[in-house]
């Protein structure tokens, strides 16, 4: 069954509100980014944000139901997101999540690069681990990072493999993050807090640094 008028007003809405919060981040430079919403688990349908918009205003053109192949269900001249098919993957492995948001920021396309040697990036000890749902005395989360393949259907199946139910989000080289949740509430609190364990890994890095330069000039 095709989902109604009024779940597809209510995602649109919602995705909306996300686009708007993460606009004002400046987290969609040069039209990056796409955002989803799940409408129906099965089967699958979800509201994506249409390919090439400037994710940074809103228009009665932004958004479209596809299916669990990324196929639009109804006939419509809007494209899909070109990384549709990343949200699939994410939808279909995680059955529990409804929402998926990727952005490019510059912190996660510097920590993606960074630490794509180890495949991974690691931190622990931190508070906004929390955030992603992590209430470990003193946890240690690991992010895994992928190559940044340009053919869609390759970037999907790696990203496929590397999903872990223990972290929400992966990272794709020198490109951005995809990060998800139960409901679009809990996937922004999620990319949220990677976009703040990110920033504040990568300036400690550059402070200590920086003290160290000063301490061996002086
Ligand atoms: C314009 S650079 C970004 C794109 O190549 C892509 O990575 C992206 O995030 C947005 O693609 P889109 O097809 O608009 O969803
Ligand atoms: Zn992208």
């Amino acid at each position: 069954m095709s989902a109604t008028f009024e779940q597809r007003l209510d995602a649109f809405r919602r995705l909306d509100d996300a686009k708007l919060t993460f606009a004002r981040r400046d987290w969609f430079p040069g039209t990056s980014g796409n955002l989803s919403i799940k409408i129906e688990s099965e089967p699958l349908q979800f509201a994506v944000t249409a390919s090439g918009k400037d994710k940074t205003k809103l228009s009665p053109e932004d958004y479209l139901v596809v299916d669990r192949n990324s196929r639009p269900v109804d006939s419509t001249s809007l494209k899909p997101s070109a990384e549709t098919l990343i949200h699939a993957v994410v939808y279909k492995k995680f059955p529990q999540a409804g929402a998926c948001f990727h952005v490019h920021t510059v912190w996660n396309n510097l920590i993606s690069e960074l630490y794509f040697g180890q495949r991974a990036f690691s931190i622990q000890g931190q508070e906004l681990i929390k955030g992603l749902g992590i209430w470990e005395e003193n946890a240690r989360i690991t992010v895994p990072i992928v190559e940044n393949f340009a053919d869609i259907p390759t970037l999907a199946a790696a990203i496929e493999k590397v999903l872990t139910p223990e972290v929400p989000g992966v990272l794709i080289r020198n490109h951005g993050i995809y990060a998800w949740g139960g409901n679009d509430f809990e996937a922004k609190r999620h990319l949220e807090a990677f976009e703040f364990l990110f920033e504040y890994h990568a300036r400690l890095l550059q402070l200590r640094q920086a003290v160290v330069s000063t301490t061996t000039t002086n």
